[in-house]
């Protein structure tokens, strides 16, 4: 993003404007990820307590100049959410959505001294929102409503907590009636085309799905009609792109609430394995968002102090940058790197396979692959991304630590070379079998294609199988301490394990001691199972 003709959009609304409004205050509805009028907490309390109401969205400079860690991509998605959020409180009988552009809390406080209430959703989010949150609740009063599924209300959040979680799911959804209040809004001059002209807004990505409800509901109809290919759709990247639900950025603003789509699929689509599989991943997202909840240290701490600062002696820029520009030599991550930073997407094997060979072969420090994948994902989701990271280097401190290969990933899951050549075009001319690793293409064929690795392509920038090995050893010697830790109840708490303190405890019984880790403790790969949350 860079600063456009227009930068000097100025904080709105004034205080003048918002005294301006006719008739008696009322609340403040402060729509921040949640962007849609059904099943939402905030509005429905709103709605209930007062007679008439004001959804608001504030701008905050903050995401949009150079402390912001959104790709103009995502912005743009995020603008396409609230013109079609301003739509549907129109389509209502509403007057739509007010804007607002300046610190969130300068903005509110003129509502507030104007005498209107501000409600917000509560939401889990990283540092400057909870300080923000805070800030609002005590300076000015703002009642966060909750009703997002997770446990906020008890000093063990993970006990029962899937029976907690399923009954929500199971529960009304909140509901408000838009003919018994006035949906009020006020002309600030500050609108998305607006601040995307002041801010320089320019996306470079293709193929990024238009933001929205509507959008969203279309994608979850299409999605459910052909849920039975969903499991058989997961692995590839290339089938994944059409056969998962491509529902994580409607869900990360909130375009749909986590619970609409359970129940929308529970009550269309057919029983088995495509169901029960999708219906899962709903919960992780709860279990994911509920960590961030229990600990916001997640973003910028190893969960697990043992492993804090592992591999920052390592940290090689040059190695950094050739795993973002996808020019690391293994085929399956450079693919996967150029469709991340070109479409804002990757199915979950390659993020896993990525970040695995960022952290366990590249062994660079985790939390920049962390924040690079955080920019380029059109659903980054500060509560999924970091947690996911964390989870898949292995800074948690559970066994069964998960090492990709990504020369097994290009035989098992493209075996056609589709996607690598799609990505890697430098590799097109060269036969399927050598896609898989190019550096051991006999010379002869290389010249016969006409494609020289260390040339067009590069060689692998590390040596495989030694890296591995060398990762191992280092991870191995200290695992029985880091494990040993998730004994103790404070690391146990924020690594919010799904079984509890109990299970961390269990793992430190099993597996904390200082000694090397046994065997079977670092295991080629599965996908996640339903297990790892239960
Ligand atoms: C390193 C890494 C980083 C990730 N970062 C994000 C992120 O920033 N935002 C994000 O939404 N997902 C993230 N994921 C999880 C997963 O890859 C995406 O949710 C999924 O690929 C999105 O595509 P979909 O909506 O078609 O998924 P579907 O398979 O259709 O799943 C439906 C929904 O379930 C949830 N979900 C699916 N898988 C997971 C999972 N493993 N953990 C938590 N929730 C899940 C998502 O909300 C998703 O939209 C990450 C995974 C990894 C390994």
């Amino acid at each position: 993003m860079t600063a456009g003709d227009d930068a000097a959009l100025s904080s709105a609304p004034e205080a003048e404007t918002v005294r301006s409004l006719a008739g008696p205050p009322g609340t403040v509805v402060w729509h921040r990820k949640d962007l849609r009028i059904a099943d939402h907490p905030a509005l429905a309390a709103a709605a209930h307590e007062s007679d008439r109401i004001l959804p608001l969205f504030v701008f905050d400079p903050a995401f949009y100049d150079e402390r912001g860690a959104a790709c103009d991509a995502r912005i743009e998605f995020l603008h396409d959410c609230l013109r079609d959020l301003d739509r549907q409180y129109r389509d209502v009988g509403g007057a739509g959505l007010t804007y607002g552009h300046g610190d969130p809390l300068d903005v509110l406080a003129r509502f507030v001294d104007a005498g209107w209430d501000v409600v917000a959703s509560a939401t889990p989010t990283g540092r400057y929102g909870r300080r923000r949150d805070e800030r609002a609740r005590e300076r000015l009063g703002v009642d966060f409503a909750a009703g997002d599924g997770l446990v906020r209300d008890a000093a063990r959040t993970r006990e029962n907590w899937s029976d907690r979680v399923e009954s929500w799911f199971a529960a009304d959804p909140f509901d408000w009636d838009p003919r018994s209040v006035a949906v009020e809004r006020v002309e600030t001059g500050v609108d998305p085309d607006r601040v995307s002209d002041a801010y320089g807004v320019a996306s470079t990505k293709t193929g990024v799905p238009t933001g929205g409800r509507e959008a969203a509901r279309e994608r979850l109809r299409e999605f459910t009609e052909s849920i039975a290919e969903y499991p058989g759709s997961i692995s590839s990247p290339l089938d994944a792109r059409e056969g998962t639900s491509g529902l994580s950025a409607y869900l990360r603003f909130g375009c749909l609430s986590v619970r609409e789509v359970h129940r929308y699929v529970d009550e269309r689509a057919p029983d088995g394995r495509g169901k029960s599989m999708f219906v899962s991943r709903l919960f992780w997202n709860r279990h994911y968002t509920q960590k961030l909840l229990d600990w916001p240290g997640w973003l910028d701490r190893a969960v697990n102090p043992v492993y804090e600062g592992f591999n920052r002696d390592r940290h090689d820029p040059d190695l950094v940058a050739a795993w973002k520009r996808g020019e690391t030599g293994f085929p399956m991550v450079d693919a996967s790197m150029r469709c991340l930073r070109e479409t804002g997407w990757l199915n979950f094997r390659m993020r896993a396979l990525c970040a695995s060979v960022y952290f366990h072969i590249l062994q660079q420090p985790w939390r920049i692959g962390a924040d690079h994948f955080y920019e380029h994902l059109i659903d980054g989701d500060a509560a999924i991304n970091y947690t996911q990271w964390q989870s898949q280097c292995g800074l948690v401190g559970r066994p069964g630590l998960r090492l990709y290969d990504p020369r097994k990933q290009v035989r098992d899951q493209d075996p056609d070379g589709e996607f690598v050549s799609r990505w890697v075009p430098e590799l097109d001319p060269l036969p399927t079998a050598h896609l898989d690793a190019p550096e051991k293409t006999p010379l002869a064929v290389q010249r016969e294609v006409g494609v020289r690795i260390g040339e067009e392509y590069p060689y692998p920038v590390v040596e495989y199988e030694s890296a591995r090995g060398e990762f191992r050893e280092r991870y191995g010697a200290v695992y029985g301490a880091a494990a040993a830790r998730l004994g103790g109840e404070a690391i146990a708490r924020r690594a919010s394990l799904s079984g509890g303190i109990e299970a961390a405890r269990s793992i430190a019984a099993e597996h904390g001691q200082p000694a090397a880790l046994r065997g079977d403790d670092v295991a080629e790969s599965q996908q996640t199972g339903l297990d790892d949350f239960e």
